[in-house]
């Protein structure tokens, strides 16, 4: 069926005026080899708010399949910690720092009620729940074809979990959603799936009915095979299943309907089936709800095809700590999650120029103009991989990459698409987690990691016969930075350090401040940077000393203001004369664009692989007519533009959502240069600047408090004072959540102050939502700290 799903859009690249290249290699087709290697293929990640059992359920996964011997706790008293939590500072703190590849064999039945089984190899990568590492998932969820959205059967819709929902959405992964912990008291799967529906938006049905609640929590009623599923023995590894009990039948009948309706609302042909059976209905079949015309055949299939189609989320059971339900998930994954070649996977290829305006042609061409192509996971067709992690190993830079089409051979040559560059691959392997298994060569579909290749995070290889890139990663910018210097003599270390972890992680930066030349490092939160000062000090031995963390303010203007600007300069020698004119005005109102961004819009970021990256909060317009600028020196309006938008006049702070237009301007034959034009567009663009209404912005985070409820008052008393705007709050039985959104500047110290004020129960986490202006007093105070720093001339 995909083979001729592809056909057309093959047909079309070749075609199309300009995909010379694409071309021949795109008839490169599917072999039956492909097909089947393909169809017992999945590629997850597991996802979710903090501490909702993701590496547990990891664990559990990897010990039912045979990949580890024996189960490991997170913190687990045995000391060991768990497999996918390999650096030492994820045992001890017990969180996930970083995302681990996996894969593991599974045997899943051939249909839904098959005693014969299949085996499906599974690629796993853990993520972390921690927003502060919040590139791990969006990496993750880039390159992979699926996912398990994992929640807390009592906590719920988390604030983290609507974070990865908009990260799913914006790689389109479909999931199932896993509700974990159904041995907790309180734990509720029918008000969780209500909030599957109304938070996140997406229909939700269960296909289990949990047979009893926490502590007896024993096991599922599976709704689409239609039986009892226990897990029984040691380590739960023994699955029993068994007809549904008289006790529980009424509720499966029940649950099977609202399974049913919910498909119905998003499926077809489902829903045509359920209509035929309300007409006209068919004797039931004894102990099966009215519809049981529906076989569980057609319903597993409705449920695959909703669920592929980003409509649906099959919403599963279970308690990875008592090990209840996990196999049943693994059946899920094979049974409802696409398999690559279902997911649609496009590059962009970089020598197809864009048709002509009005041309009529089947070349597809993104929003950016760019053309798009669609890639076949073909062993044959030429190869194509996203190098989507990188990691420092004991032999040197490992790689992580996809592979979308082709084969990557051990000691073949592959091109970095970006640098051009030919590499040679002196060593592949599988990963699992910390360890790795050598292997000779990989085909699509696959995730495996490179030894000793150059590149960065986001790269595109190929076998150089095309020249494709993939599209970028969203990456955030960060809100929160500190000084940092080696507590002792400097290292070569120091510097090493910080070059290896920039490279890793896009959302970590490093700077230079130019007036007290300490070096600033910047990421997504307190506990980002905490983890890397914690490695420079064990991976690279360099203790280092720290400053006070602060918040990463950004400076924007509010209305338009024009400018007429000469820079002239004649002392001696040949003279310097540039003169512009044109306008500046905002490009959005400010948080506008990172609503739309929250909402899941697609990331303005341009190419991270493939091409250079650029800024797209700010952007330079040329519409000057008749030549009074010309044109070679537009380019150094340009430059000087946008490097005056990197330093604030008020703060000293990065300037965004600004756009220059060039309308205007004039030249001297001799004394123009492009030095010239750029310092004229700087002074400009500064006088400007000021005429247009100014403003310092600061981050809002969306904060997430959870604490037993004889806190609640105390939890909303201190986000009071912290001059937080409550959002949303709900209490449940023993427990209350409040979610609240607090300037990032009036965060600092919180977690010690809640501690203190919840005896040390609650907990909270806390994400960026956007940058708004500040209040007026900190803007001055900003605005004079700032003038403080400045040498007196410039004041
Ligand atoms: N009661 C109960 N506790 C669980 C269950 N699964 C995990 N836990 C506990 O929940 C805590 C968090 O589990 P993790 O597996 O580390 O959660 P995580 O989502 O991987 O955490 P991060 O990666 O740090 O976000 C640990 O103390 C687990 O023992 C479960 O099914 N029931």
């Amino acid at each position: 069926m995909l083979l001729r799903s592809l056909r057309p859009v093959l047909r079309l690249s070749s075609r199309s005026r300009h995909s010379s290249t694409a071309a021949p290699h795109s008839h490169v087709g599917l072999t039956a080899d492909d097909l089947t290697r393909l169809k017992f293929q999945r590629n997850i990640g597991v996802s979710a708010h903090i501490d909702s059992g993701k590496t547990t359920l990891t664990e559990r996964i990897l010990f039912y399949t045979g990949r580890v011997k024996d189960i490991h706790e997170v913190r687990g008293k045995d000391g060991v910690g768990a497999k996918m939590d390999s650096m030492d500072l994820e045992r001890e703190k017990g969180i996930t720092i970083q995302s681990a590849a996996t894969f593991c064999d599974w045997e899943a039945p051939r249909s839904i009620i098959s005693d014969e089984k299949d085996n499906y190899a599974i690629n796993i990568i853990d993520t972390p729940g921690h927003v502060d590492f919040t590139i791990e998932v969006e990496r993750a969820l880039r390159v992979l074809d699926g996912a398990i959205l994992v929640l807390c059967a009592v906590a719920g819709v988390q604030s983290q979990t609507t974070t990865v929902d908009r990260q799913m959405r914006r790689y389109g992964v479909p999931r199932i959603s896993f509700i974990n912990k159904m041995d907790r008291p309180g734990a509720n799967p029918a008000r969780i799936i209500n909030q599957i529906r109304t938070k996140l938006k997406i229909a939700a049905a269960a296909v289990h009915v949990p047979i009893g609640s926490e502590d007896a929590f024993e096991g599922v009623v599976d709704l689409v095979s239609w039986r009892e599923i226990k897990n029984v023995g040691p380590k739960g590894a023994e699955v029993t299943y068994s007809p549904i009990s008289s006790a529980l039948l009424e509720t499966a009948q029940q649950k099977r309907t609202e399974l049913i309706e919910t498909l119905s609302e998003v499926d077809e042909r489902i829903c045509d089936m359920y209509l035929a059976a309300m007409d006209a209905p068919t004797e039931p079949v004894p102990g099966m709800p009215l519809e049981s015309s529906i076989s569980n055949e057609e319903l597993a299939q409705a449920i695959r095809r909703a669920t592929i189609a980003l409509k649906f989320s099959p919403v599963f059971m279970g308690s990875a700590i008592k090990n209840r339900g996990v196999q049943t998930l693994l059946d899920g994954i094979c049974a409802y999650l696409p398999t690559p070649q279902e997911s649609k996977v496009v590059a962009l290829d970089l020598d197809a120029t864009p048709p002509a305006e009005g041309e009529v042609t089947e070349t597809t061409v993104n929003a950016r103009g760019e053309v798009e192509v669609q890639l076949t996971p073909a062993g044959k067709a030429p190869f194509v991989g996203l190098a989507f992690k990188l990691e420092e190993s004991r032999f040197g830079q490992l790689t992580y990459i996809r592979v979308y089409q082709g084969t990557l051979k051990k000691s073949g040559t592959i091109w970095n698409v970006r640098t051009g560059k030919k590499v040679k691959v002196p060593r592949l392997v599988r990963m699992h987690s910390d360890e790795m298994e050598d292997i000779e060569s990989i085909g699509p579909g696959e995730i495996c990691a490179i030894f000793g290749v150059e590149c960065s995070s986001g790269d595109t290889f190929t076998d150089g016969t095309v020249n494709y890139s993939m599209t970028s990663m969203f990456v955030p910018e960060p809100v929160i930075s500190l000084s940092i210097k080696p507590a002792g003599q400097e290292t070569p270390n120091f510097s090493r350090a910080l070059n290896r972890f920039q490279k890793e992680d896009p959302t970590f930066k490093v700077g230079l401040d130019p007036t007290s030349k300490e070096t600033i490092i910047s990421g997504m939160g307190e506990l980002h940077l905490e983890i890397y000062v914690e490695r420079m000090k064990r991976e690279y031995n360099v203790p280092c000393i720290t400053g006070k963390p602060l918040v990463a303010f950004r400076e924007c203007i509010t209305s338009r203001a024009n400018f007429t600007y000469t820079h002239k300069k004649q002392s001696g020698g040949a003279g310097q004369f540039a003169k512009v004119i044109g306008y500046i005005e905002p490009m959005t109102m400010p948080g506008e664009e990172e609503a739309a961004a929250a909402e899941g819009a697609a990331p303005k970021k341009k190419l991270v692989g493939g091409k250079k990256e650029a800024r797209t909060d700010v952007e330079f317009e040329n519409a000057v007519m008749g030549g009074t600028v010309p044109s070679n020196y537009i380019p150094a309006v340009e430059a000087g533009f946008l490097e005056a938008c990197d330093k604030g006049t008020l703060s000293g702070n990065v300037i965004t959502n600004t756009r220059m237009v060039l309308t205007d301007g004039g030249y001297h034959i001799v004394d123009s240069s492009e030095l010239a034009f750029r310092l004229a567009a700087i002074g400009a663009f500064r006088e400007a600047f000021k005429a247009a209404r100014p403003v310092i912005l600061e981050p809002i985070m969306t904060v997430e408090v959870v604490a037993p409820v004889e806190f609640q008052s105390a939890v909303i008393g201190s986000l009071n004072t912290r001059r937080g705007t409550i959002v949303d709050s709900e209490v449940r039985e023993e427990e209350f959540s409040c979610i609240a959104e607090v300037a990032l500047n009036d965060m600092f110290g919180y977690s010690n102050s809640l501690r203190g004020s919840t005896q040390g129960k609650g907990e909270f986490s806390m994400e960026y939502k956007n940058h708004v202006p500040v209040l007026p007093h900190l803007q001055k105070e900003l605005e004079e700290a700032y003038k403080k720093t400045m040498p007196a001339a410039k004041k």
